[in-house]
């Protein structure tokens, strides 16, 4: 049986995403995302499946950061799911959880509720933690602290908390990227759901002199009629202003239009990655 790891610990939203998608596997909670990716260059499990972009916060750096500059994993799959966040406490503070004095979860749990907490707890202290289901179980172990937590309901049914107010995520399309990482770029064997497409995701880093570099990159996938679903400049972290592009092509690697547009990049003097060419499963 494969082994796949994920940003734990139980009831994450990863957690979700990949026993939606995964059929016959055992699955294995990490603390944080790095740790996450290291278990799979360490021999530990067969898969990653860690967040990468959420639809109302951006890229998870971290992650995109991690992958390129210190593990290079080659992307297997991707998941996106729908994304519901909820704020919840210990059950001995229903009555009060308007008066918590602090409030738990992973940053971009907290992002996507900022109206909320701007409205709801003003001068709160906020926490960010390693994950939301991270912040359901420390809310529920301290019991004697009056705090709360925004995470799934999942997580307030596994850690034993209440409820109090749902849906408390800013706007109704959230959504959240995950991606599926293993060594050997071997695809999965058995899923639950079919895939919905595919996509080619390319890192591109520009050539020295770059004026109209990136317009003479992005033609490259236009006339061939190559559909772009993501264009992302990250910090090459060699020094201000250098950045290399994270492209998302919406199709397979065939044989003829991506290796085009890959020779014509690189015979602009620019240097392409292929990162991964991936099925993408959509959890309704
Ligand atoms: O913390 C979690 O549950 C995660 O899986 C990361 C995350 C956080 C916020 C939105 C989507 C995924």
């Amino acid at each position: 049986m494969k082994k796949v790891g994920y940003l734990g610990p139980e009831a994450t939203f990863t957690h979700i995403a990949v026993e939606s998608v995964f059929k016959q596997i055992t699955s294995h909670p990490y603390r944080t995302i790095p740790s996450c990716i290291d278990g799979v260059t360490d021999r530990e499990v067969d898969y990653a499946v860690v967040p990468l972009e959420n639809a109302l916060e951006g890229s998870v750096n971290l992650t995109l950061d991690y992958l390129i500059h210190e593990k290079r994993l080659p992307i297997v799959g991707e998941i996106v799911l729908p994304i519901r966040q909820h704020f919840m406490v210990h059950p001995k503070y229903i009555e009060e959880w308007q008066n918590v004095e602090g409030v738990y979860s992973h940053p971009h749990a907290i992002a996507q509720c900022h109206k909320f907490l701007h409205d709801t707890f003003r001068n709160t202290p906020l926490h960010e933690v390693t994950s939301t289901a991270y912040a359901a179980q420390h809310v529920y172990e301290k019991e004697d602290e009056k705090i709360g937590a925004i995470a799934n309901e999942f997580a307030a049914k596994k850690y034993g908390l209440q409820i109090v107010k749902k849906d408390v995520h800013d706007y109704d399309h959230n959504t959240t990227r995950f991606l599926i990482l293993n060594q050997e770029n071997a695809p999965l064997e058995q899923t639950l759901l079919e895939h919905n497409g595919y996509k080619t995701t390319l890192m591109i880093t520009l050539s020295e002199n770059p004026a109209g570099a990136l317009h003479r990159v992005l033609s490259a996938f236009s006339w061939r009629n190559l559909n772009l679903s993501k264009i992302e400049s990250r910090p090459m972290k060699t020094g201000l202003g250098n950045y290399f592009f994270i492209i998302d092509i919406e199709q397979k690697l065939d044989d003829v239009l991506i290796p085009g547009a890959i020779a014509e990049i690189e015979a602009l003097g620019c240097n392409v990655t292929l990162l991964g060419s991936y099925p993408y499963y959509i959890i309704k």
